[in-house]
């Protein structure tokens, strides 16, 4: 089949080169050509296990093209998906501006019968809106159908999660044009439900809101377990295995970043608003996770012994909104340090791929080669993205090399026993911290807070 991609964001590129490598000729558009020519170029515009070399092996084979011709590129399919951004407005409302141009472009260029498949994440009733802007648009009285098939990837396993999904929606208006799609998506072998458009519209954002409220439930569960001395990991262990619950997605933390739960949770509250209801759940989950990072940053004042910083230093570790991105959309890691800096610390930190993605945010902060250099001289090691080199880190090396042996870990990855019995003070999530064990005069480098002289500006 001809298939036409519009936007190369995760979504598009892993969809376009997923459709090619099925056996379709695609042409995947942006209208970025800087982006195009770096595709043409073998550089990728995002951080994907595989991607440069499932890229590499369809443009070789000749099925994969990148192109900022939209027109002759709409103009030759016979599907288009439209799979670009839908970033959130300031009242939590989405900006349909970027889906409204690809739909007029794919108007303008509509020469023979098409199916308009909607990929972007894009509220109940946008299927609508995409007809009536190619109605209104259309050059020629052509006809073509609108259909929604919205997408599940995680960014850093986007191409396995759509090589293999749990399963895929098409949302159509009737069966014919809802086989057009399930003959494309047939060599997947996986389980498929066809919908109403809009039915397939809610799907998706009541999938991403009920994960994002399973995150902020483990997380107020955390923050009660710290009260009441029990431990949120054997909680949700407990709880995970019962299959009418699930292990996924009960992960204690510093919350849920990323481009998509923060603006999809919003965007649904304000769609239920715009029918009337106040959806009170979704409310306490947004307000459960804009605290959670609150939170962490008081335990890290509590710790370090108040809300002056000046004369610490703080080493963070991970930068990304999750690991295995380089993704800082919504990371955690903004909220931390931007924290840390305002009340005057010395911060230091790495990441294993999203140095380059942070520099411009913080230009000021000085980025270490590996999690050793963070710590060195340090008086807090933070933990904020739980990649897995940070969880085999050597406890002996690290008490030798630190100012002040305290770690705040944001993500549980550490046993407190384990790191207690290291000489350090341990503060995770919804977990009691334990007092360090003492370890014999000399065994390690001193323990005790060192504030340094304030420097003089
Ligand atoms: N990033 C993710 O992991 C997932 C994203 N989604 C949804 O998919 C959609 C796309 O997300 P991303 O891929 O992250 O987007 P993105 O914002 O990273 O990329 C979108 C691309 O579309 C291009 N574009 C915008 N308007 C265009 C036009 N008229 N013609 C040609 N190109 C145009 C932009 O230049 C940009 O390169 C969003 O609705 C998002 O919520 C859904 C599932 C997963
Ligand atoms: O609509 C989207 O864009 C995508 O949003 C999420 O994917 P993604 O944002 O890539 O990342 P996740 O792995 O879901 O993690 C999201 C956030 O939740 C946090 N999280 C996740 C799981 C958990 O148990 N605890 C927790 O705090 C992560 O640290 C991260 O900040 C969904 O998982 C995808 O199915 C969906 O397609």
């Amino acid at each position: 089949m001809n298939i036409c991609v519009i936007g190369t964001g995760y979504v598009g590129l892993v969809t376009g080169v997923v459709f090619s490598d099925l056996g379709n000729d695609v042409v995947c558009v942006d209208k970025l050509s800087a982006k195009i020519d770096g595709l043409n170029k073998g550089v990728m515009p995002i951080y994907e296990p595989g991607l440069e070399e499932m890229v590499a092996r369809n443009v070789a084979d000749g099925r994969l093209q990148f192109s900022t011709d939209l027109e002759a590129a709409v103009t030759k399919a016979e599907v288009v998906f439209i799979a670009v951004g839908t970033p959130p407005r300031e009242d939590g409302s989405t900006d349909l501006s970027y889906v409204e141009d690809a739909a007029k472009g794919v108007a303008r260029a509509l020469n023979s019968y098409k199916v308009i498949v909607n990929k972007s994440t894009v509220p109940v009733g946008t299927g609508d809106f995409v007809r009536q802007v190619i109605m209104t648009n259309r050059r020629r009285a052509v006809d073509f159908d609108v259909v929604s098939n919205p997408e599940f990837l995680r960014e850093g396993s986007a191409i396995t999660d759509t090589l293999v999904p749990d399963r895929i929606v098409i949302g159509a208006p009737n069966r014919v044009v809802a086989m057009r799609l399930l003959e494309l998506y047939a060599p997947l072998e996986r389980p498929m439900i066809i919908t109403d458009v809009a039915s397939a519209e809610m799907i998706k954002y009541a999938s991403n809101a009920f994960l994002a409220t399973k995150i902020s439930f483990a997380n107020a569960v955390a923050n009660i377990c710290e009260e009441a001395g029990a431990d949120v990991t054997q909680v949700v262990k407990g709880m995970g295995l019962d299959s009418r619950i699930g292990a996924a997605f009960l992960s204690a933390g510093l919350g849920y970043g990323g481009s998509c739960f923060p603006k999809d949770t919003r965007s649904l509250l304000h769609t239920a608003q715009t029918f009337g209801y106040d959806f009170p759940l979704l409310k306490a989950t947004i307000e459960t996770n804009e605290e959670q990072p609150r939170r962490f940053i008081r335990k890290i004042h509590d710790a370090l012994g108040g809300d002056d910083l000046k004369g610490l230093t703080v080493g963070v570790l991970g930068l990304a909104f999750k690991p295995n991105t380089d993704d800082m959309r919504e990371a955690k890691s903004l909220d931390v340090i931007t924290d840390l800096l305002a009340c005057g610390a010395t911060v230091k930190a790495y990441d294993p791929i999203a140095i380059e993605n942070t520099r411009s945010v913080f230009p000021h902060i000085t980025y270490g080669a590996n999690a050793y250099e963070v710590a060195a001289g340090a008086d807090a090691l933070v933990v904020v993205t739980e990649w897995n080199e940070f969880k085999t880190l050597n406890f002996e090396r690290l008490a030798s090399i630190m100012n002040r042996r305290l770690i705040l870990d944001g993500r549980n990855i550490y046993d407190p026993e384990t790191v207690r019995r290291n000489g350090f003070e341990y503060h995770s999530i919804g977990r009691v911290t334990l007092a360090p064990v003492t370890l014999p005069s000399g065994a390690v480098k001193a323990a005790a807070p060192q504030k340094e002289a304030v420097p003089s500006v």
